[in-house]
């Protein structure tokens, strides 16, 4: 078992890593001292695989929770199924002492997570991460949100867990797909700070793909122990946070140009890191042997360096509404080589034009 903590003025939390921790659900809950009663969110197909134990965990701790069903996909990150789970958690009787967990991937705590910062001004939530994407990455450092048709994420809080209990042992029945799409924001830990930890990826590939138990409880532990670090640093993303969005400005805008159906978020990500580290090369911040250490990594995970299908005049406009975008100025991160990135204002049109061109060519 590993544990990693994250230190934050407003109180900190314990993230359990450990192949049966999902059994462990309700013994960890109890130390925190909440009400008897909770919501389980998760979605149709977490809810089939391990929706029962998660509540059985919880009836050994003496814990009444409702189970809450939404539907898998992006879609579900919306207002409406907001809407639907305060419903059930005002006729479930929760009160400001009752945690909404967590049982789920990205989607499904993203979601959970703004429904517990909104109802009754906030109440316990608590984090069960079921993909390697939640584990390593959205079910840490407190960025709960739903999206707009017009982006990603736009309506949203920072609001952190009490507790993340990531069970490896559940990624056994992950889609290869969404192991790859989880294996996306590991490459980024490794660009952004730990040149060691991207070659150890590129070397124990074929483990990881196999899905050996020790490998994959390797990656959650030191990409939760990157993500804390930073998040430690700067919650609120003020300007060093923000470089846990390498590879997003482009991602999240291939994601919505494409109505969020047909790259997932990690594809989207690959995407946008090769797009990154070619228009660092391109502006002389690194050198061409980076944009290819980036792809072969990438490739190595089946992950997508190309946006097929996209118009580059399609994602300059979701770009100018990134988040990370100051008066009009998109904030780019950007490889000064792997395990370096710098955060980058003033990135002439220009260069971003021909890094488009490149990925949707
Ligand atoms: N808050 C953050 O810091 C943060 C960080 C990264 C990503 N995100 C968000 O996370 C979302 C993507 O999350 P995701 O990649 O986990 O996708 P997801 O939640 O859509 O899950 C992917 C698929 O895997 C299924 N699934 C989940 N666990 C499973 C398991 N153990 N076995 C079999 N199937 C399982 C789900 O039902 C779903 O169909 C995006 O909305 C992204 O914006 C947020
Ligand atoms: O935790 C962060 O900070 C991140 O940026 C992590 C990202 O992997 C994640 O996709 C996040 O949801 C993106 O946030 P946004 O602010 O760009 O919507
Ligand atoms: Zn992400």
């Amino acid at each position: 078992m590993a544990e990693v903590n994250v230190n934050l003025p407003g109180g900190g939390y314990a993230i359990y890593i450990e192949p049966g921790g999902l059994d462990l659900l309700g013994e960890r809950i109890s130390r925190l001292n909440l009400g008897d009663r909770a919501l389980v969110v998760t979605d149709a197909v977490v809810a089939d695989l391990y929706g029962e134990r998660a509540l059985a965990a919880l009836r050994r701790a003496g814990v009444r929770a409702g189970l809450a069903v939404i539907p898998p996909g992006e879609e579900s990150k919306s207002l409406a199924a907001a809407e639907g789970l305060y419903t059930q958690a005002i006729e479930g009787g929760l009160d400001r002492r009752s945690p909404i967990i967590a049982v789920g991937g990205g989607v499904v705590g993203d979601l959970a997570g703004f429904v517990a910062a909104t109802y009754l001004r906030g109440v316990p939530f608590i984090q069960v991460p079921t993909t390697l994407l939640a584990q390593v990455d959205s079910s840490v450092g407190g960025k709960v949100a739903v999206n707009h048709p017009a982006g990603k994420n736009l309506i949203g809080a920072f609001y952190q867990p009490r507790l993340v209990v990531a069970d490896v042992a559940v990624l056994a029945t992950l889609p290869a797909r969404e192991l790859a799409s989880g294996l996306a924001e590991v490459v980024k830990y490794g660009v952004i700070a730990d040149a060691a930890f991207f070659a150890w990826l590129g070397a124990n590939s074929e483990a990881i793909l196999a899905r050996d138990a020790g490998v994959l409880g390797e990656i959650v532990r030191r990409s939760c122990e990157i993500k804390a670090a930073v998040v430690e640093q700067d919650e609120k993303e003020s300007h060093l946070r923000m470089i846990l969005n390498f590879g997003h400005t482009i991602g999240h805008a291939v994601e919505a140009a494409t109505g969020f159906a047909r790259y997932t978020h990690g594809e989207g990500v690959a995407i946008g890191m090769y797009g990154a580290a070619l228009l660092a090369s391109l502006l002389g911040r690194c050198g061409r042997e980076t944009v290819e250490n980036v792809a072969a990594l990438l490739g190595r995970f089946g992950l997508p360096t190309a946006a097929r299908g996209c118009r580059a005049e399609d994602l300059t406009a979701y770009l100018a509404r990134d988040k990370k975008s100051i008066g009009g100025v998109v904030n780019w991160v950007l490889p000064d080589g792997i395990g370096r990135v710098t955060i980058c204002g003033d990135v002439p049109d220009e260069a971003v034009r021909q890094v488009l061109a490149a990925i949707t060519g």
